[in-house]
């Protein structure tokens, strides 16, 4: 077996481990990166990029199938399945492509395809798909290692019908009907565009839940916003899914018909992802770990314990997502290669966006969280987008934005909105959250028109008059124009 001694071994070639090679690598030459199985990203080859291509076919067709509200007629609207696939898969490898061309550059001692695993805190087990395997004895370590789908058991009954979100990108041409389980992001997002290229789509959610969102009242009208589209159940009671000649058949009660069994081509498991740090024989690591198995770890520092290990990306659990991940990856790359000199990063506002239509989007605390932070001492504003005048124009005019503040100081602390244009004013709510602005201070910022903004802009005001803050402020707008 060969054996080698490096500074730091990265563990997972994904988003995190690919950022904190870049930092490491500024410090020492004896560096090595571990993958798995292949390189390109979980965010280029299954997640964020391809889904975002399935959603921009499906919103294409939509935007032709309800053209006729602006009076214009394309006649019917046909999807050509293999033609969108086949869009999606050559966008998507070029995506990929140029992520393997960056590693390609790195020099071969410093990346190594295999399987690692923990022999003691110190020492890892590389196992490659040739005979020579390797043992690296690393002075810090890296795990970057990502997640995986979690599929419940009784799923597994639709056996070859079953599918994740990897599979659906592979797909050569789309299916008649899809079964969704699971109206979280990945349920959402890819339910949604799935029904909107044509196909039959029912969503099965547990406990209630409609994506990420935390605020009752906003969850509450993106649920029938989604269900006049297509039928989700976000309590429902699945009482048997099974494989037949057909495709899959799930029995399930429905509030209306009672126990009815509908048969789909596919059912995807949309259910949850997990960390991949099972396979990492992580208990000879000798860290702490919590009761799923995850290591614990400073979100700061990322370093688990005061060990010489740091944990970046999906696979601490924490903030799946694509530029957490690239944050957490330069802090843990920044702090092994200084180690021992381990010191705290910076970490941003939370600020998460679902790519649905209307999109959902949080920034800072939510409501939740800031009732708890406030002891009840805070302030909510709200606008509906239904009579906002941008909205309106582009017959966009769905969904509703909340914004919370504290009380006494106006500080801003965190919003929930579901509607049109949502990851651009997600981005300016958390670029002010970032800068600790106050709700007077964000209202003295521009505000063109006729935009969407100017619905945050009625939230804001709102908010602000609720917290009671300065002059009491005229209603409606006179200087505004109309339908803000
Ligand atoms: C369908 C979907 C859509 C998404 N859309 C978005 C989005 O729009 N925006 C967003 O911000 N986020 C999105 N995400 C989330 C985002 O993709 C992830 O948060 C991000 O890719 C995580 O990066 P990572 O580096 O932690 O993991 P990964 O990129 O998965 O990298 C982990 C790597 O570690 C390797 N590995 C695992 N175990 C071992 C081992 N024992 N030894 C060696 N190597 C190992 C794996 O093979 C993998 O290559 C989406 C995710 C999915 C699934
Ligand atoms: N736009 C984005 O940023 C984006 C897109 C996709 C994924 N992601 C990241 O990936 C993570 C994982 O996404 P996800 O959608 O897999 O997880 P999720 O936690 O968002 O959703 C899982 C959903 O499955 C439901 N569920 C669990 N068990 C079930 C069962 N037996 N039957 C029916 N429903 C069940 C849960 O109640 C929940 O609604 C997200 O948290 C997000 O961070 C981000």
């Amino acid at each position: 077996m060969e054996k080698r001694d490096v500074d730091v071994a990265i563990i997972g070639a994904g988003s995190a481990g690919m950022v904190a090679y870049q930092r490491v690598r500024k410090a020492t030459d004896r560096v090595v990166m571990i993958e798995a199985s292949q390189y390109g990203t979980t965010c280029a080859r299954v997640g964020c990029m391809p889904s975002k291509l399935l959603i921009a076919a499906a919103e294409s067709a939509h935007q032709m199938a309800t053209a006729s509200v602006f009076g214009i007629k394309a006649g019917e609207v046909t999807v050509d399945g293999q033609a969108v696939m086949a869009r999606i898969r050559q966008e998507r490898d070029q995506f990929v492509d140029g992520v393997i061309r960056s590693v390609e550059k790195l020099p071969d001692s410093h990346r190594v395809l295999g399987h690692a695993r923990f022999a003691d805190p110190h020492r890892l087990m590389i196992d490659t798909d040739h005979d020579a395997d390797l043992e690296i004895n690393a002075d810090r370590i890296i795990i970057a290692t990502g997640s995986r789908p979690v599929v419940p058991k009784m799923l597994e009954e639709a056996r070859d019908r079953l599918i994740v979100n990897d599979d659906v990108f592979e797909w050569q041409t789309l299916p008649d009907s899809v079964a969704v389980f699971g109206p979280g992001v990945i349920g959402l997002e890819l339910g949604q565009a799935l029904s909107r290229l044509g196909i039959r789509v029912r969503m099965f959610g547990v406990g209630g839940s409609v994506g990420p969102i935390q605020d009752p009242k906003i969850r509450d009208y993106a649920l029938k916003t989604f269900n006049n589209e297509f039928p989700l159940d976000p309590d429902s009671d699945v009482k048997h899914v099974a494989r037949t000649d057909d495709g899959v058949a799930i029995t399930y009660r429905d509030s209306e018909r009672g126990q009815v069994t509908e048969t789909f081509d596919y059912l995807l498991a949309a259910t949850g992802r997990q960390p991949n740090v099972d396979g990492l024989d992580i208990q000879n690591a000798d860290i702490d770990l919590n009761d799923n198995g995850v290591p614990r770890f400073d979100a700061y520092t990322l370093r688990c314990g005061d060990s010489h290990i740091f944990i970046a990306g999906d696979a601490n659990d924490a903030k799946p997502l694509l530029h957490e991940a690239a944050d957490e990856g330069r802090i843990a790359g920044d702090n092994a290669a200084a180690y021992p000199d381990v010191r705290a990063g910076n970490r941003r506002p939370a600020l998460a966006i679902v790519f649905t239509d209307p999109q959902i989007a949080s920034v800072g605390m939510t409501l939740q969280q800031v009732d708890e932070a406030c002891q009840g001492y805070f302030a909510i504003g709200e606008v509906s987008f239904e009579d906002q005048g941008r909205s309106r124009i582009m017959a966009k005019n769905r969904g509703l934005l909340r914004v919370y503040a504290r009380q006494g100081t106006g500080l801003f602390l965190g919003a929930e909105l579901f509607g049109p244009a949502a990851e651009h004013m997600a981005h300016l709510l958390a670029w002010s959250l970032q800068r600790r602005l106050t709700v007077p201070e964000m209202l003295e910022m521009p505000f063109y028109h006729p935009v969407v903004e100017e619905g945050l802009r009625t939230a804001l005001k709102q908010l602000n008059r609720n917290l009671s803050i300065g002059h009491e402020p005229a209603e409606g707008c006179m200087e505004c124009g109309p339908g803000v």
